[in-house]
């Protein structure tokens, strides 16, 4: 059984070498979570108070300004950051997707990459051996994947990545922007693994700008704003609140086509 279960936690940051004139600025801005200086050391509160109670099933969008908490929130989900106060509880093998590149290495092979990555998510050897071949055929790399990575332009990686990282199987698939920042058009080709990705992961958390990413894959949605909870609930509603306009009524026609195609995810998104 999957489930993730914050209770009152908080995640706060220490900043040992702040500069006093760089902090004025700093709590003058609009975008960061709190700065609080009580103490000598000031501390960014990047999370305060988060509740969240996720089960099988639940794709959830995770939206908010610059420093809102967004990415913080996902680390402390895959367990990268335990909270400063309060607790949580997450039950599932978890695949945390924050930057593509992560994992690789310059100097070995596309295919020992791939090989490297994919453990890396918590897949097994014989597992990704199973799944080399068609990595290799998504990425249509070619021979290039004898050559070490380090020979490789940026979109070359970026399909690499991408091909592996659609190609695990995990019970908490947690993503964070950087997916969403690849080339238009390998994307477009990307969107099927991605969705059935999706569709065989138990959780998603997954934090994205844009209306399309967000209506295909995503049935909720979690506003952060300062490192707090503002808004919890149906994706449309959500995401209405934080734009100030209805995310269904600004689809690309690719997308429209798309969740048509797909009415479960239509359904559970336009609610
Ligand atoms: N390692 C860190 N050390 C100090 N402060 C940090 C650290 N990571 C994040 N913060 C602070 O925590 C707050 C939340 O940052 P976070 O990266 O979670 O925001 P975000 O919503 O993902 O932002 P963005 O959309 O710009 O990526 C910000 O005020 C940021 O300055």
């Amino acid at each position: 059984m999957v489930s993730i279960d914050v209770w009152n936690a908080s995640v706060d940051f220490p900043i040992f070498d702040a500069k006093s004139r760089s902090l004025k600025k700093l709590a003058l801005g609009k975008v960061g979570g709190k700065i609080g200086s009580e103490g000598r050391v000031p501390i960014i509160e990047a999370l305060h108070d988060i509740n969240i109670s996720l089960r099988h099933g639940d794709r959830v969008g995770l939206v908010g300004h610059n420093g809102a908490g967004k990415s913080t929130l996902l680390r402390l989900l895959a367990g990268i950051y335990e909270p400063t106060r309060g607790s949580s509880r997450i039950q599932g093998k978890i695949a945390p997707v924050f930057d593509l590149g992560v994992g690789m290495d310059p100097e070995i092979s596309g295919y020992e990459n791939i090989m490297i990555r994919g453990l890396f998510l918590g897949m097994t050897r014989k597992e990704m051996e199973k799944r080399v071949d068609d990595i290799a055929e998504f990425t249509e790399l070619g021979d290039y994947l004898s050559m070490p990575l380090r020979t490789y332009s940026t979109g070359m990686r970026v399909r690499l990545a991408l091909g592996v990282v659609t190609s695990i199987d995990p019970e908490i698939l947690l993503l964070d922007e950087g997916i969403g920042a690849v080339d238009a058009a390998f994307l477009s080709k990307a969107r099927d693994r991605l969705n059935d990705l999706v569709k065989r992961s138990g959780i998603l958390v997954f934090a994205n700008h844009s209306d399309d990413m967000l209506v295909e894959l995503c049935n909720t949605a979690i506003w952060m704003d300062e490192g707090r909870v503002k808004m919890h609930g149906s994706l449309r509603e959500v995401v209405k609140s934080y734009k100030g306009r209805d995310p269904y009524e600004h689809l690309s026609p690719e997308t429209l086509e798309r969740i048509g195609q797909s009415p479960v995810l239509s359904g559970n998104g336009g609610e």
